[in-house]
């Protein structure tokens, strides 16, 4: 047996390197949106847009950041969204891998590689946390751990 998954799967202790730090990263962010951030005052120039009386916020009357400051926050976000792709593929590889290894256990003890049932149990599981979309999304990660 694979020990590195093995082990991923039995204490949830991540074995690549790579994952502990982007999910730092991510996970002490403080403020958790835009919205946070632009109600904190978190962006450089927040006064200049600010036409609605409301000292500080740095948004117009509808609630709109004055576009430089949105284009800073929109690049702050879109750093956070990195990291958060860089888990999801991290996330992607191990699954990949825990995947192969079930895979090779089942085929080396008679069986077959794909396990129908099991499968459904997963689309469901996408499907129902994510709609249409998730089942499509299920789809393809089963693709890629089964190698088609
Ligand atoms: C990993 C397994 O083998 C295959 C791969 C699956 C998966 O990647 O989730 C699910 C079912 C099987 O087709 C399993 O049976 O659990």
């Amino acid at each position: 047996m694979n020990t590195t998954a093995a082990t991923s799967a039995g204490n949830g202790t991540a074995t690549r390197t790579g994952a502990g730090t982007h999910a730092a990263a991510a996970g002490t962010a403080g403020a958790r949106t835009v919205q946070d951030r632009a109600s904190r005052g978190d962006t450089d120039g927040a006064a200049k847009g600010d036409t609605d009386g409301a000292p500080g916020t740095g948004n117009d009357e509808n609630g709109a950041a004055a576009p430089q400051d949105a284009e800073a926050l929109i690049a702050g976000e879109r750093v956070r969204i990195d990291q958060l792709d860089a888990r999801i593929i991290w996330l992607v590889r191990e699954r990949l891998e825990l995947s192969e290894n079930i895979q090779r256990i089942r085929i080396e003890s008679g069986g077959r590689r794909v396990h129908l049932s099991r499968e459904m149990e997963i689309l469901d599981h996408y499907s129902t946390e994510l709609g249409r979309p998730g089942r499509d999304l299920a789809m393809t990660l089963l693709g890629l751990c089964r190698g088609q």
